[in-house]
């Protein structure tokens, strides 16, 4: 399992290793033990999501607020996806900023975002799957949702028009306007 540390350095991108043969592939898609090593202390997930999305939608940008914040690992199993990690812990030196990556079926690639991140992703093709595992469990109470296309944060998503996203995310907190992690 191969990872590197994103200009977030808490943002963490894993590319497992694959064994082809005669049958086909196979690949450790999660090992507790390399994760815990390479993001530096133990985690425990608590809830494994699956979405299914058409092209350029976007989900995002979602996060909760403690004692139910949720640290996320996540990936693609079918179509693509670009992810966005916005780190939104006042305190941090990245405060603000945010970093993506490609998520693909065929790239296999899992990004981490500890607590303290919102995330997003546009899938990039038609029934795109996404799948992710939380630290903790749903609560939607502690749910909060920020604009995907806010000026102060100007994410560049790579979508052409307008992309496809829930009433919820419609209304979606501004930036400035968010309640943040201290
Ligand atoms: C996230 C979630 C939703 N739901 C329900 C609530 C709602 O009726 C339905 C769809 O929920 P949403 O519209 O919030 O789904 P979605 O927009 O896909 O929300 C997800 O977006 C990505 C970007 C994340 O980071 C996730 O943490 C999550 O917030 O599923 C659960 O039952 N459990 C869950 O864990």
């Amino acid at each position: 399992m191969k990872f590197e540390r994103l200009a977030i350095p808490d943002v963490v991108l894993f590319e497992p290793k694959a064994f082809s043969d005669d049958r086909g592939l196979f690949f450790e898609s999660f090992n507790q033990r390399a994760f815990d090593a390479a993001v530096g202390g133990r985690v425990a997930f608590l809830q494994d999501n699956h979405s299914v999305s058409r092209k350029n939608v976007i989900r995002g940008l979602h996060y909760q607020l403690p004692p139910h914040a949720q640290g996320k690992l996540v990936r693609v199993v079918r179509g693509a996806a670009y992810d966005v990690a916005v780190d939104i812990r006042r305190s941090s030196p990245t405060f603000g900023k945010w970093v993506g990556a490609l998520l693909s079926a065929e790239n296999r690639c899992q990004l981490w975002l500890p607590a303290g991140f919102a995330h997003g992703f546009v899938s990039l093709e038609d029934d795109t799957e996404f799948l992710y595992k939380t630290t903790d469990f749903y609560d939607q109470g502690s749910e909060r949702s920020i604009r995907w296309d806010d000026p102060d944060l100007a994410i560049h998503w790579p979508v052409s028009g307008a992309p496809i996203i829930s009433s919820k995310d419609s209304t979606a907190s501004s930036f400035r306007q968010a309640e943040v992690f201290d």
